[in-house]
């Protein structure tokens, strides 16, 4: 079987698609080319955020764009299309995430509900060094699993899962390269412009 045609592992099983897992999504080769192009070329910002009743730098970079306005020196176009052609949705934004080292991070949280549209997925590119997800469930046993999202692999997760679980990218003192996540979404036309 061709690498592309690979079934995905589903990682959560819930009436939208869950949460499913295409390692071989795109070949290391390709892989290499986006990160590199994206690292150098994406408008990378830092962002500061409120945490209780301090101001802290979101430990990570970011950058994102509406799918009708990519900038045409950016692979997005190109990794768009491979995207769309195995988890479909009418994406309209994506975000970027530079994770620079282990101590870049995400903390478990869910897509922020007023800033995608119910019944359509979200779909993560991974580049660069693997990083491990954990995805948690809200309430219940709170069962765990953790996904090592490797270079060139494809996440998609459910609006409906965003509902029931939790996921994050957590600090590691292992010695890890920069890993980036290219994240596509359906946005409301009103939250376009909010990550
Ligand atoms: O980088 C990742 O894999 C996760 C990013 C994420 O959860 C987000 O941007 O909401
Ligand atoms: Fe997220």
């Amino acid at each position: 079987m061709d690498l592309f045609d690979s079934p995905p592992q589903t990682l959560l099983e819930d009436a939208e698609g869950g949460i499913r897992y295409w390692p071989g999504f795109a070949g290391s080769r390709e892989a290499d080319v986006w990160f590199a192009e994206l690292q150098r070329l994406a408008g990378w910002t830092t962002s500061r955020r409120r945490m209780y009743d301090r101001v802290v730098d979101v430990p990570r970079l970011l950058a994102a764009y509406r799918t009708v306005a990519l900038p045409p020196e950016l692979p997005l176009a190109a990794i768009l299309a491979r995207v769309r052609a195995t988890v479909p949705a009418p994406y309209n934004a994506v975000g970027l995430n530079l994770y620079r080292d282990g101590a870049d991070s995400v903390a478990m949280h869910n897509d922020k509900l007023h800033t995608i549209v119910p019944g359509h997925p979200i779909a993560l590119l991974s580049l660069g060094h693997p990083r491990r997800m954990l995805i948690r469930a809200k309430a219940g046993e709170r069962g765990r699993v953790a996904v090592e999202l490797g270079h060139g692999s494809l996440l998609s997760m459910s609006h409906a899962s965003q509902l029931t679980h939790e996921h994050g990218i957590p600090k590691t003192a292992r010695p890890v390269g920069p890993r980036m996540s290219v994240v596509f979404r359906v946005r409301p036309l009103a939250q376009l412009d909010e990550r």
